[in-house]
């Protein structure tokens, strides 16, 4: 049982944080509170780009990103700034699961993109086969402030076109990749064929369990009820200098969040919103 800090590329600094029983272990940057991995009996299962970039104020490509106070697009930074921020450690725990909160507040260059106070806190937490992620929001504000919020995973699969996704039948969503139209999953188990950046609207709602090839499964809180699922394919993966043509088919994202419309959270309140990943099978 463990919380290490150590140096990731370019002199990042990061955190690795390693099950009592030694089975699992997650790994962070304090830059975004950005998850880089998370490993059950030495399986990885979060996908980060061989051309991910590491450069301060660039986003990183793969993980989970925490997209907020936007996800985009939007008049904010694409994603909101969250994720191209310095956070700082807060509590630790390592007496029964191990456990972590990383904290961010507003600065002189948040507010002048975000004109709003506030704390963030993400609370980390690893059990044998899970691994939980919470998102604290005060507003530290004199007024009420919207935000929309995200966990942006990526995935490992062994390949895009054998991957499949269960648990979303029947819900609405938003096709971005054909013109934003609504549309209703009539499939009990999705499949890729091309580029798909879809938003199921309440997709997670009332706990609802997603699962990736019925070996991970996928748990928002009831505040994050919307689920995005996304892969670029072939042509945009090519064209995106982090990603690559050979890199589209070794991930897929499957991000819980609230997008569809945003949370606004009057002065002196705290809202929070989770989500619980876990391995089923190995
Ligand atoms: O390239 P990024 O800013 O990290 O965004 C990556 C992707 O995020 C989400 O999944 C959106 O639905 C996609 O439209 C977007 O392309």
């Amino acid at each position: 049982m463990s919380i290490t800090e150590f140096e990731y590329k370019n002199g990042f600094p990061a955190i690795r944080l390693t099950h009592p029983n030694g089975s699992a272990s997650v790994e962070f940057l304090l830059y975004g509170a950005h998850v880089l991995s998370w490993t059950v009996n030495d399986h990885e299962l979060l996908f980060v780009s061989d051309q991910a970039i590491f450069e301060q104020g660039k986003a990183i490509r793969g993980g989970i990103p925490i997209v907020w106070p936007q996800f985009g697009p939007g008049p904010l930074p694409q994603h909101g700034f969250a994720r191209v921020k310095p956070w700082r450690i807060g509590k630790t725990n390592t007496t029964d699961n191990v456990s972590i909160e990383l904290h961010l507040s507003h600065d002189d260059d948040t507010l002048k993109i975000w004109p709003h106070k506030f704390n963030l806190t993400l609370h980390i937490r690893l059990t044998e086969k899970s691994f939980y992620q919470e998102l604290i929001v005060d507003n530290r504000d004199d007024q009420t402030f919207e935000f929309t919020a995200l966990f942006h995973t990526y995935f490992t699969v062994d390949d895009i076109k054998t991957t499949k996704i269960s648990g979303l039948n029947n819900v609405t969503y938003l096709d971005k990749v054909d013109g934003g139209k609504t549309k209703t999953e009539t499939n009990k188990i999705i499949e890729f064929t091309g580029e798909t950046d879809r938003v199921y609207k309440d997709g997670g709602k009332n706990n609802n369990s997603i699962s990736i090839n019925d070996r991970i499964q996928v748990i928002g809180s009831n505040t994050m009820p919307d689920v995005v699922v996304w892969n670029p394919w072939q042509e945009k993966a090519k064209a995106a200098v982090d990603i690559g043509e050979h890199n589209y088919p070794k991930y897929v994202c499957v991000e819980v969040g609230h997008v569809s419309n945003p949370v606004q959270l009057d002065k002196d309140q705290t809202w929070k919103g989770s989500q619980e990943l876990t391995l089923l099978t190995s």
